[in-house]
């Protein structure tokens, strides 16, 4: 089995919590809250502003240019093409996409940026490339969950969504699977330790991400400047 495989069976539980999640649930049903939706935004695009800052950091330690153009292919995907999912929810929250922008992060997507940082800072590209993989592989799986169990028609409200992580995070997921087996194969059983260890916790934080924003999750002593 490759390491991705191992990967993917080690965290299953993860994933299948993720897809029962009422945040989830809520994008099947089509019956989120309004302030649900725009919490997740406000939050997503920070998390996204962070996500391409990592890819940058993994372009300062890649060693070949096709390294390069895949970490630089996939900021242009989130600054060019990820906006569509944020605008639908925009739209059933009722509300601009730019008044969404620059809110201070809540606790668990603090937490979720900081540890993918971290990882960035202090690991090697394999290390990177299992911090970064759940994120587009958990969002395959509910896409492409959600197809199959919803068939959404083009009235259903979060169509443009479903069809968008289910139909198009699949060419950057398979892209980190091949690299990262590939760097499996010529890593330490430290180093796979640490990669197993990254990629569980992406998950759970993956996971937490959708209850902070189904719960507009906020520190418990109001902020009152960004952190
Ligand atoms: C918390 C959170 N996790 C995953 C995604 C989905 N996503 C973010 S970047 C990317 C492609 C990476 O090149 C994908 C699929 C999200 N929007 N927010």
């Amino acid at each position: 089995m490759s390491f991705s495989q191992e990967l993917r069976q080690q965290g299953n539980y993860i994933f299948e919590a993720i897809y029962d999640h009422p945040f989830v649930r809520g994008i099947a049903e089509g019956n989120l809250k309004k302030e649900q939706l725009i919490h997740y935004v406000k939050q997503d695009f920070e998390y996204l502003n962070a996500y391409m800052r990592i890819y940058g950091i993994a372009i300062s330690k890649s060693s070949t240019r096709e390294e390069i153009e895949v970490f630089n292919e996939q900021i242009q995907f989130i600054l060019h093409s990820e906006i569509h999912p944020h605008n639908n929810f925009c739209r059933m929250a009722g509300v601009s996409y730019e008044q969404l922008q620059g809110y201070p992060l809540s606790p668990s997507a603090h937490h979720y940026i900081r540890h993918m940082l971290t990882v960035a800072h202090e690991g090697s590209l394999g290390e990177i490339m299992a911090v970064l993989l759940p994120c587009p592989w958990t969002y395959l799986d509910i896409g492409q969950r959600l197809l199959d169990e919803v068939k959404p028609t083009e009235r259903h409200p979060f169509y443009e969504w479903i069809h968008f992580y289910g139909s198009h995070a699949d060419g950057v997921t398979s892209k980190f699977c091949n690299r990262l087996d590939e760097w499996a194969l010529k890593s330490t059983d430290e180093e796979l330790a640490r990669m197993r260890e990254h990629f569980m916790l992406s998950c759970q934080l993956e996971y937490m991400f959708w209850d902070m924003a189904y719960k507009l999750e906020e520190w418990p002593v109001p902020v009152t400047m960004n952190i």
